[in-house]
């Protein structure tokens, strides 16, 4: 059998502004066949150039991460928000850190954590570099949302889009090299499917981010200065399940090999509201689309994937809210 790889979707031409100009329509097709295939595809996005990456990661993200434990920790949103800021330290993620800033596609948001981070500092080029990059990985998340409700034939309709938004949540995330006493390629981050609609991932130079084919085969993604990971998470699976997953939410993990510190930044896109319902134009009992699962609550579902039950099963979208049809 040969390597397996991620379908490849060049997004050059696309304009997220202009939905439907261009090559809108025959990078719809390949997007909806990607992830109803693998879930994931690695996107060309030549928008987010070099120049700007470099900002980001040597600029604005490695100067964050060498802060003491303390500044870092000032990074959280309360305590009913537990996965909103900062992780470390955590049993099962060893040389494991991040830090996620709500709203990071907006300045003020990025703004704000930069002042409780780096307070008296002059912040202005971290804010420029992170909010510049997370702005224009909101754009393709935007398009690849907006394409995937053309696709499945929903109707696009902005006002609702305006009543029940959806929020991004920016992380930027650091995985140690292997130590001495490990093997010469460690599991940094488990294998687990995202909670979220979408994800967006930016790998720096180091690679790390595995996904799992359907066959159940990894794929180690390459980072490419121009490319990024475009996935399908639980909370997108939902919405389509009554299609027989027309889209597919793939597990992936984190592995480190080498010796240099891997970073990346994900940009997460959240449906605004607390229940997550499969819409009701979408269940069709007679013609063969039962519903697939129940209602839920996203911040408890969340709450039950980091649970000793939730621990125990691999599908936890199912175990969590399945209906057996
Ligand atoms: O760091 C990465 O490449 C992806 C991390 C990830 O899968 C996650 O934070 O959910
Ligand atoms: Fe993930």
């Amino acid at each position: 059998m040969g390597a397996v790889e991620l379908p490849k979707i060049d997004f050059s031409g696309v304009d997220a502004s202009a939905p439907g100009t261009g090559r809108w329509d025959a990078v719809r097709a390949e997007v909806m066949d990607a992830l109803a295939t693998f879930g994931c595809f690695d996107a060309h996005y030549p928008a987010l150039a070099p120049a700007q990456r470099a900002a980001l990661f040597d600029g604005a993200v490695r100067p964050l991460f060498a802060l003491p434990v303390d500044a870092k920790r000032r990074n959280h949103y309360g305590p009913g928000k537990p996965f909103h800021g900062y992780l470390g330290g955590l049993p099962g993620l060893h040389a494991y850190e991040s830090l996620a800033i709500v709203g990071g596609p907006e300045l003020g948001a990025v703004q704000a954590f930069a002042d409780l981070l780096f307070p008296a500092a002059d912040n202005a080029a971290f804010c420029e570099a992170v909010h510049g990059a997370a702005a224009r990985m909101a754009e393709l998340e935007g398009a690849v949302r907006r394409m995937v409700m053309e696709g499945l034939g929903v109707a696009v309709d902005e006002g609702q889009a305006q009543s029940a938004p959806f929020w991004h949540l920016f992380r930027m995330s650091e995985y140690g090299a292997p130590t001495a006493d490990e093997r010469a390629r460690e599991v940094r981050y488990g294998s687990h499917q995202d909670t979220n609609s979408l994800s967006v991932v930016c790998q720096h130079e180091v690679d790390g981010l595995e996904m799992q084919a359907r066959d159940g085969r990894w794929v180690l993604v390459r980072p490419s200065p121009a490319s990024l990971v475009v996935m399908a998470g639980n909370a997108l699976r939902v919405r389509t399940a009554w299609s027989n997953d027309r889209v597919h939410a793939p597990f992936h993990r984190i592995s480190v090999g080498g010796d240099a510190t891997r970073y990346s930044a994900i940009l997460f896109s959240v449906p605004g509201e607390p229940t997550i319902r499969v819409r009701d134009e979408l269940v069709d009992e007679a013609g063969g689309h039962p519903r697939r699962f129940r209602d839920y609550d996203y911040d408890e579902f969340v709450r039950f994937c980091v649970s000793e039950e939730g621990g125990r099963h691999d599908d936890k979208l199912k175990a969590y809210c399945g209906v057996a049809v």
